[in-house]
């Protein structure tokens, strides 16, 4: 199982690539590391286990922060009442359109490859466009907004190198457009 010292942090190179686009079939190890990034997705959601194994929460993660630079990455965005939002894994995504409108989460954004608290917002795009392949090479296009969107955006931001904190503002972290839409 994935646990957190497995995972790269700030300062590796691999975190700052452009992932690697995969190609179909899948060489079998590959889907191996989807099914464990899955794994730790829902470990890290389930208190017990996350405090047994001391994992910090996620709801995305991307194939950089295991150390693998390639473009895969995988999505458990919980919605209410113990729902299922999104669970996906995008092999190769691409965001093939993006709202003007601007969104950002009120709590800011975490990363477990970030390890100190980096406060501020987080512009993005409040709905976007995704086309991606599934694991067994489906194309897929699927429309996002608000929270899935968000996080589908840090994650593919993974795969080109770019880190969550790359987009607040450094004079004044508070400062957002001002039609910008803010998730609590
Ligand atoms: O790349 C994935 N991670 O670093 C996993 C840890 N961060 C989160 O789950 C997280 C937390 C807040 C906002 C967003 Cl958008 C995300 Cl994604
Ligand atoms: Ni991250």
């Amino acid at each position: 199982m994935i646990k957190m010292n497995d995972i790269t942090r700030d300062g590796n190179p691999v975190l700052r690539k452009r992932a690697e686009k995969l190609t179909f079939p899948l060489d079998p190890k590959y889907l191996k590391v989807a099914d464990e990034m899955m794994e730790y997705l829902k470990n890290s959601q389930d208190p017990a286990i996350a405090e047994k194994y001391h994992l910090r929460a996620g709801v995305g993660l991307a194939a950089p922060q295991i150390g693998l630079s390639i473009q895969m990455a995988s999505v458990l965005v919980p919605g209410p009442d113990n729902t299922i939002d999104l669970e996906e894994t995008l092999v190769n995504p691409v965001i093939v359109s993006q709202s003007v409108q601007i969104a950002a989460l009120e709590e800011g954004e975490g990363c477990l490859s970030v390890d100190k608290d980096v406060p501020g917002y987080v512009p993005r795009h409040d709905r976007i466009t995704v086309r991606y392949q599934t694991l067994d090479g489906e194309e897929k296009t699927i429309k996002l907004r608000d929270y899935p969107a968000i996080v589908c955006q840090h994650e593919i931001d993974h795969l080109k190198g770019t880190l969550f904190y790359d987009h607040i503002n450094k004079e004044n972290p508070l400062d957002i457009e001002d039609n910008a839409i803010l998730i609590g």
